[in-house]
């Protein structure tokens, strides 16, 4: 049995890992849960999973969360917090034998990070924490000997194909892309996309931020750096190739200019079960791949002109530094902005580009640095917003 917790539980991820679990009950166990606001769902995972620590991440919704609590008058003792201390103490249980991070947002680093000293397997969803601090994740993972297990489904293709290969021998990575909701439309048409018109990804149903950073390409500009750290790559042994179907999940070329693919249909469920499963591979009651429905795989160049965020996310990764934490950050609060129709949609790649362009850059920065650098960010894009308002 393999006690589980996870951080962002009534989010896109945390509900389908629970799923998985519910799947494979004789194999995982739940120890501790968490949310931001969402205190109805919550208690509907209490009363089904059990688990002994619950965090509530708004401290506002606390005492609506612990009254609701104490009536389902539970025959078992569960501990109950809020805020940044409560998603650490959930990540720094000695019980857990995996932490799944499926919170979005760098709210997730320091509870990462907790767990790695603790020792913990992470199953990684949280890419944004990668991206701010992915040197730095990965090297306390290394001191500490602890397996980071992609669950992003572009890096559980690749870490899948790379089962039983010297990863010396890789000649590159081939993350695919989507394209997104306005794959072959020209700028002008893309700048007068609204939310509502970004919301709609072609093949994945997600949560909201990060379907927003698949229609600007950031989620593919997010996920190079993530595939930097996770895989100790060189940049130049990155390739981002735009495959509309989302069939094949990612791919490897090896020296001999052999490639390994991982495929299967558009399902977060395989890589999340992959990745708890890992290193074995368990049952799965969902629907296999039909390469006869499925007969047209297709491959475009991305458009860097109509898409500028991949480009942005290139750059700071071939800077790295704090300038990694600072497009995340400044992209963070500009798909807020985006969500809340506050901005245009090239508003997004326009101030995150000024935010790049006017910090100063500190390198190999520590936790603090890092702290700082996006700290600084969110600051600078809502000056910019406000004036923009
Ligand atoms: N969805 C997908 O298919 C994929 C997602 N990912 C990555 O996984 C992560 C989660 O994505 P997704 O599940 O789509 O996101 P969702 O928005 O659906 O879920 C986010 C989860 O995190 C919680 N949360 C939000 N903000 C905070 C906060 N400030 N503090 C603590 N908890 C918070 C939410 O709680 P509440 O419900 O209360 O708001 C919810 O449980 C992201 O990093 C994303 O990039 C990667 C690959 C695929
Ligand atoms: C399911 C998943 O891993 C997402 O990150 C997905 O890849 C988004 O699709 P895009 O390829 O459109 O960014
Ligand atoms: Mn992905």
């Amino acid at each position: 049995m393999k006690i589980i917790s996870i951080l962002g539980s009534t989010g896109s991820i945390g509900t389908q890992t629970l799923d998985v679990i519910r799947n494979h009950k004789d194999k995982f166990d739940v120890f501790g849960l968490s949310a931001n606001s969402s205190v109805d769902i919550l208690i509907n995972q209490i009363l089904e999973f059990n688990p002994k620590i619950v965090c509530i991440y708004d401290e506002a919704k606390y005492s609506d969360l612990k009254s609701k609590v104490d009536k389902l008058d539970l025959d078992y003792n569960i501990e109950l917090c809020y805020g940044l201390d409560g998603l650490i103490k959930i990540a720094d249980a000695k019980q857990n034998d995996i932490l799944l991070t499926s919170v979005v947002g760098m709210i997730g680093l320091i509870p990462t990070l907790t767990a790695i000293k603790r020792g913990t397997t992470i199953a990684l969803a949280n890419k944004e924490t990668l991206v701010t601090a992915g040197k730095l994740v990965m090297d306390e993972a290394k001191k500490h000997n602890v397996a980071i297990i992609p669950v992003d489904s572009e890096h559980s293709a690749i870490f899948q194909c790379l089962v039983g290969e010297n990863t010396s021998n890789i000649n590159k990575i081939i993350l695919t892309a989507s394209g997104g909701p306005f794959r072959g439309l020209d700028k002008e048409a893309i700048a007068q996309m609204t939310k509502s018109n970004a919301l709609k990804h072609p093949n994945w149903s997600m949560g909201q931020k990060i379907t927003i950073d698949s229609a600007t390409l950031m989620n593919k500009g997010l996920e190079v750096i993530e595939a930097k750290w996770l895989f100790d790559l060189d940049i130049k042994k990155i390739d981002v190739l735009v495959h509309p179907q989302s069939i094949i999940h990612s791919m490897v070329e090896f020296k001999d200019k052999s490639i390994k693919a991982q495929l299967g249909t558009p399902n977060m469920k395989g890589p999340i079960q992959y990745a708890l499963g890992y290193p074995q591979r368990l049952e799965s009651q969902e629907d296999g791949l039909d390469f006869i429905k499925y007969n047209n795989l297709t491959f475009e160049k991305p458009d860097y002109e109509c898409f500028p965020c991949l480009k942005l996310a290139f750059d700071a990764l071939e800077k790295e530094g704090t300038y990694l934490s600072v497009l995340n950050a400044a992209n963070e609060e500009v798909v807020y902005a985006f969500l809340n129709d506050k901005i245009k949609f090239y508003d997004i790649s326009n101030i995150i580009s000024e935010a790049l362009s006017s910090h100063d850059s500190i390198n190999n920065p520590d936790l603090s640095q890092i702290l700082e650098a996006d700290k600084w960010a969110r600051r600078y894009v809502n000056n910019k917003i406000s004036k923009l308002i």
